[in-house]
């Protein structure tokens, strides 16, 4: 059987800053070439997390391994970070007076120049700013900033890349823009990266496993597939997409369904809920029917508006779809 090789891994890591306990107990491991989405609320500590990855900050307890290599405490050290890991910070910190294409070129200035204007202008292409090339980093848009920043990582080729809400921010044009920046890099330049964000439709999207953080714990991690349709619980069920609570036996709401498995019925005997549609809603690529019965409400999705508000409605559902927790 192939070996995963693991890039960057910690092991019983714990943070407090005061009183405030901010991680316990993380372990966690990125694969090589394994794109990681770490989804937690804010101040979950999904920052601190990052930081302590990346070798800014100490952890109180724990260790953290570049490789086979355990990495040293930060403090007393001159320039924190490691040359093989990139941080980006939710501030970018690039050179404000520069133009974007100084900003690369900075990252690649012990490297020959005919070999650095190709690598440049590979990497500004890349991350769509041609056409920004020679704008100040100060002007550019939260997005533009946010490739840029990426590109002057990418352009040291580090082994992994840690993203802090590379999303945070963006309108949906520039999250694409950006999305389809980071698709091309990730195919190009095979590295590894852990990014945090609290929008579970990027952890989804973007991750090849996410690990789940709440309260400075990992409580999950998987595909996005098994965290999305196997949540370990409610609070993961909820995070990371719209749920119906169905009752017991007893009364108590002790099933979910995701809505998309919800399906209306022409056949009432084979219905499993009846109810009238109590509103709709329209979401660009579906409508959101929410029905009522008595205390009792279930929405589900359509591709089509065929139904209008008060109008009965018999649901079925696969028994498999159902979860409980
Ligand atoms: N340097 C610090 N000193 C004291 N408390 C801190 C420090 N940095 C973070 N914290 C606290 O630690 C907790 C976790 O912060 P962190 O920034 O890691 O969360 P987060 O999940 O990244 O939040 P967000 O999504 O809002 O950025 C918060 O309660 C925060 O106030």
């Amino acid at each position: 059987m192939k070996k995963t090789k693991i890039t960057l891994r910690a092991q019983s890591v714990t943070k407090a800053f005061g009183n405030n306990p901010v991680l316990s107990d993380i372990d966690l491991q990125l694969n090589a070439g394994e794109w990681l989405g770490v989804l937690g609320e804010s101040g979950s500590g999904k920052s601190t997390l990052l930081r302590i990855l990346g070798r800014f900050l100490d952890a109180e307890q724990g260790k953290i391994y570049f490789k086979e290599e355990e990495l040293k405490p930060v403090s007393g050290e001159l320039i924190p970070g490691h040359e093989s890991i990139k941080l980006i910070h939710q501030e970018f910190e690039l050179f404000p007076n520069q133009t974007v294409e100084e900003n690369i070129a900075y990252s690649l200035r012990f490297y020959e120049t005919v070999y650095r204007k190709e690598k440049v202008a590979e990497l500004m292409t890349t991350a769509g700013l041609d056409y920004v090339r020679n704008q100040k980093a100060k002007l550019l848009s939260g997005g533009e900033k946010q490739r840029t920043a990426i590109a002057k990582a990418l352009a040291e080729q580090p082994d992994v890349l840690l993203l802090d809400e590379p999303f945070a921010h963006l309108d949906n044009h520039n999250r694409r823009v950006l999305g389809n920046a980071i698709e091309t890099m990730r195919n190009q330049q095979k590295m590894s990266c852990i990014f945090v964000t609290h929008e579970a439709a990027d952890a989804l999207a973007w991750s090849d496993r996410i690990a789940v953080l709440r309260n400075g714990k990992i409580i999950q991690t998987g595909t996005p597939q098994e965290v999305y349709n196997q949540p370990v619980d409610s609070y993961v069920a909820e995070l990371t997409g719209d749920i119906n609570w169905l009752s017991g036996k007893d009364g108590s709401k002790d099933f979910f369904i995701r809505p998309e498995k919800i399906k209306p019925t022409k056949h009432p005997e084979k219905s499993k809920w009846q109810g009238k549609v109590e509103a709709i809603r329209f979401h660009g690529n579906h409508w959101e029917i929410r029905c009522i019965n008595g205390d009792d409400r279930l929405a589900f999705y359509r591709n089509r508006l065929d139904l209008e508000i008060g109008q009965q409605v018999f649901l079925t559902y696969a028994a498999k779809d159902l979860r409980s927790i």
